[in-house]
C-alpha cells in the first residue's frame, strides 16, 4: 500500500505556549488557534478549545475554567495539553485522507525528557503513526529559510508567548542555545503592572495584550500613538476609562525588552570567533510573535551592532519549519527505499 505520495497526510505542529499551528503537507498552514482550553471545573471535561476558549479567558462563570495548558515554555497541565493536541489533530484530519499521519512536533527547547515523552504519547494517542520532535528555534531557523546546513553562523531569536529562545546553528547542529521564560506574556504582565501603578487601573491579560499589539514598541515611533483603555479602578472599584500613549507603554515594556537584549548579548559573547566573524555581515533573524513589536529590530541592532532582520511572517516561522522537515523526511525515506531495492 502506498503510504507516501498521494495518500500521505503528514502534518507538522507548532505546539506553542500562545498559539498552536498545524501545517499539512501539500497544503501549508491549515490551522492557527490559541493554545487555550476551557474545561468544566467539576469534571475537567473539555468544553472549548482554541479561539472559542480564548474568548472565555477572564470571563468564565465558576463552573468553567479557561486555561493555558502550556505556560512559560513548559507543559503546565499534561492532560489538558494532550486533549488540546488531540482536538487539533482530529480537526485537520477530518478534512484529510484516511491514513494515520506522521507528525513532526516543534516543542519549546526547555521542556524536560518526561514532557517530550508526554507530547509524543499524546500525538500517538491522537492518531499519529509516528512522531518526530524538533526544538522550536531549529524549526524557526529552517522555517525562515536560513541555510542551516552550511558551515556558517545562522542565528535566530524566537520571541514567543512564554519564552524567548536564541540559537546559533552551523552545519545543521546547534552550537549554542539558551531560553529564558520571558516573552509576550511577560510583556502583557508589565502592562498590567504599569496600569495599576500609574493609574490605579486593573485590567485583564487580554486587554493588556490588545494594548501591546496597538501601542507596543521598543524604539521611538515616527508618529506616537494613543488609545483608550477600559478597566476597573482599583481604589473605587468602579469601571473606568483612561487614555494612554505609546511612549508610556514603551516605558512599561523597557525592562522586559532589556532582558531579551541581554539574552542576545550573552549568546554573542559565547559565540566561537569564526562564527562571530560571520555574524558581523549576516546578523541574526527575529521570529515568533514578539518580532512584530515595532522597532524591536532597530533596538536590538543598536544594542548589538549587528544587522537584524525580522522574518516576513514571524508567527508562522516554526510551523513552516516543521513543514520543511516533513518534506526532507519524505526525501530521506524515499532514498532509503531506493537503496533497499538495490
Ligand atoms: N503585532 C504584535 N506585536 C507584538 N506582539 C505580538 C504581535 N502579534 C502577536 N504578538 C505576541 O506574540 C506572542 C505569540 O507568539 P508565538 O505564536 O510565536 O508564540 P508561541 O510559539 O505560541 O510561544 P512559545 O514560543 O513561547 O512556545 C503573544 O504573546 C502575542 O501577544
Amino acid at each position: 500500500m502506498p503510504v507516501f505520495g498521494l495518500l500521505s497526510n503528514d502534518i507538522g505542529i507548532d505546539l506553542g505556549t500562545a498559539n498552536c499551528l498545524v501545517f499539512a503537507k501539500d497544503k501549508g498552514i491549515v490551522l492557527r488557534e490559541p493554545s487555550v482550553v476551557a474545561v468544566y471545573s467539576s469534571s475537567r471535561k473539555v468544553c472549548a478549545v482554541g479561539e472559542e476558549a480564548k474568548r472565555m479567558l477572564g470571563r468564565t462563570p465558576g463552573t468553567i475554567t479557561a486555561l493555558r495548558p502550556m505556560k512559560d515554555g513548559v507543559i503546565a497541565d499534561f492532560e489538558i495539553t494532550e486533549a488540546m493536541l488531540r482536538h487539533f489533530i482530529r480537526k485537520v484530519q477530518k478534512s484529510m485522507k484516511f491514513v494515520p499521519p506522521r507528525v513532526v512536533v516543534a516543542v519549546p527547547s526547555g521542556i524536560t525528557e518526561v514532557e517530550r515523552r508526554a507530547v509524543k504519547e499524546s500525538a500517538i494517542n491522537a492518531g499519529a503513526r509516528d512522531v518526530i520532535l524538533i526544538e522550536e528555534p531549529m524549526a524557526a531557523a529552517i522555517g525562515v529559510g536560513l541555510p542551516i546546513q552550511e558551515p556558517t553562523a545562522n542565528m535566530i531569536v524566537d520571541i514567543g508567548g512564554g519564552t524567548t529562545e536564541v540559537a546559533l546553528i552551523s552545519l545543521a547542529g546547534v552550537v549554542y542555545t539558551k531560553s529564558i521564560r520571558v516573552g509576550g506574556d511577560e510583556l502583557d504582565s508589565s502592562i498590567v503592572n504599569y496600569m495599576k501603578r500609574a493609574y490605579n487601573l486593573t485590567i485583564g491579560e487580554r486587554t493588556a495584550e490588545e494594548i501591546k499589539l496597538k501601542l507596543g514598541s521598543a524604539f521611538p515611533l515616527e508618529k506616537e500613538l494613543t488609545m483608550e483603555v477600559k478597566g476597573r479602578d482599583s481604589v473605587a472599584g468602579l469601571p473606568k476609562t483612561i487614555h494612554i500613549s505609546s511612549q508610556e507603554i514603551r516605558e512599561a515594556l523597557a525592562d522586559t525588552i532589556g532582558a531579551i537584549l541581554e539574552l542576545v548579548r550573552n549568546a554573542l559573547e559565547r559565540c566561537p570567533p569564526e562564527l562571530s566573524a560571520d555574524l558581523v555581515d549576516r546578523g541574526f533573524v527575529l521570529a515568533g510573535g514578539g518580532a512584530l513589536i515595532r522597532g524591536l529590530d532597530r533596538m536590538l541592532s543598536d544594542g548589538t551592532g549587528l544587522p537584524v532582520f525580522a522574518a516576513d511572517d514571524p508567527l508562522s516561522a516554526v510551523a513552516m519549519g516543521t513543514g520543511k522537515v516533513l518534506e526532507e523526511l519524505e526525501w530521506l525515506i524515499k532514498e532509503i527505499a531506493i537503496h533497499r531495492k538495490d
